[in-house]
């Protein structure tokens, strides 16, 4: 639990009591039926055979209020759908997976990928796009959560939390963003978020002024938390990135579409852990080396449509005043850290943050050398505009994957 301190330029919704999980899953099933519930959960294979999503799948069996639970998957052949429809087959919520490396829906990605229509990258980016289409196309739900599937420390009160702020008829919020404290088995983590993002918007603000958008971006207290929510009309007109530059993406087209009193954060848990990736020192392809390349385009380029000038003088200045600014964050965090017995390791964390300013300079050299570079998915309304049928050609693989694959 926290304070009630409301930081930034949207709303914060704090953890203020423990409210029982069955009282607050009692009022969001009453919601449900104004406002039907669903929940994303994109998955890669490999995700199946780890202990976490063994655990949230659990959880979320035991929740009440959800008419519809949308699976994506990646990476996974026949042999290993199979394996997966069994696998979910202890939700007992109506739920669908989208088996996105099947022969049905490869097929129709390939005709989406004829009209210039479909992602041009896989990865999470892509995953998130076509369950996002698949909730438009069943029209099931009305509010819709979205949370990674590599969560350690889920509970069904997490999710509880993430969704109410768009479940709640009095309330008018269209999207809600969750955040956390990265903080397990005594080591604070979350090292993108704190090393290159927060220290890197404050940079950006001392080099290009207070705009508005970096104001906003930095209101944000988990900024790149993979476990959002929104209404369902949020879907339509949304243009996600296929890189890592998806969460940033999504609080970018917030910022856009939206007024700031209908967006809001909310604190989900008390503690969060999830699998962590490499920091990739030596490999600007890989890693959160690249997440951190990715973001940082995705920054420039957002900079870029609001009609700010980018050149090789700027980027040395963004990094400058980063690379200032994140070591005092080391700081920071370190007496954060050891005043309230964690452990952190400066010489990792300043590594992170040399490798971060070096991918600052490399971000830029890409953003300058492509400027026609997009790793942007068009939104499904101009997708279903080219291709009128496709939320029936959708609905019309997974149902026929689903059926061919029965559970058994
Ligand atoms: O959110 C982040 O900063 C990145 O996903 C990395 O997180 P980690 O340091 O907890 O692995």
């Amino acid at each position: 639990m926290g304070d009630f301190y409301q930081n930034g330029i949207i709303t914060t919704l704090h953890h203020l009591a423990d409210r029982p999980i069955e009282e607050v899953e009692e009022e969001l099933t009453r919601f449900g039926r104004k406002r039907p519930l669903a929940l994303i959960l994109p998955s890669l294979f490999s995700e199946l055979e780890g202990p976490a999503l063994s655990h949230i799948i659990d959880e979320i069996s035991q929740v009440p209020y959800l008419s519809e639970i949308v699976i994506g998957l990646d990476r996974a052949d026949e042999e290993q759908f199979r394996y997966a429809r069994q696998f979910f087959s202890k939700l007992p919520q109506h739920h669908r997976i989208l088996w996105n490396d099947g022969p049905r829906l490869r097929a129709l990605d390939a005709e989406l990928q004829a009209l210039k229509l479909a992602p041009k990258e896989a990865g999470k980016g892509r995953n998130v796009w076509y369950c996002m289409g698949y909730i438009l196309a069943s029209g099931r739900a009305e509010s819709v959560a979205l949370h990674d599937c590599d969560v350690t420390t889920y509970s069904r009160e997490m999710l509880a939390r993430l969704i109410y702020p768009v479940a709640n008829p009095q309330f008018n919020y269209e999207f809600c963003k969750g955040f956390y404290a990265r903080v397990s088995d005594g080591k604070i983590n979350g090292r993108v978020s704190r090393l290159l993002v927060t220290p890197l918007l404050r940079a950006l603000k001392k080099v290009f002024g207070e705009i508005e958008y970096l104001q906003f971006l930095d209101s944000f207290r988990y900024p790149l938390a993979g476990e959002f929510s929104f209404r369902r009309d949020v879907l339509t007109d949304i243009r996600i990135p296929s890189d890592w530059g998806l969460e940033i993406g999504v609080l970018s087209e917030m910022h856009r579409n939206y007024a700031n009193n209908r967006l809001c954060q909310v604190d989900i848990a008390d503690q969060y852990d999830h699998k962590h990736q490499d920091l990739s020192l030596d490999d600007m392809e890989a890693g959160l080396s690249k997440m951190s390349i990715d973001i940082t385009k995705s920054l420039f380029r957002k900079l870029a449509t609001q009609g700010y000038t980018f050149n090789t003088e700027t980027f040395r200045s963004v990094k400058a005043t980063y690379y200032r600014i994140a070591l005092d964050f080391v700081e920071t965090y370190h007496n954060d850290a050891v005043m309230n017995g964690l452990q952190l390791d400066i010489h990792a964390e300043e590594m992170a943050v040399e490798m971060f300013s070096r991918n600052i300079i490399s971000a830029g050299e890409q953003f300058l050398s492509n400027p026609m570079e997009t790793p942007f998915i068009p939104s499904w309304s101009r997708v279903s505009s080219a291709m009128p049928d496709v939320f029936d050609r959708l609905i019309e693989a997974v149902e026929l994957d689903h059926q061919e694959f029965m559970a058994e």
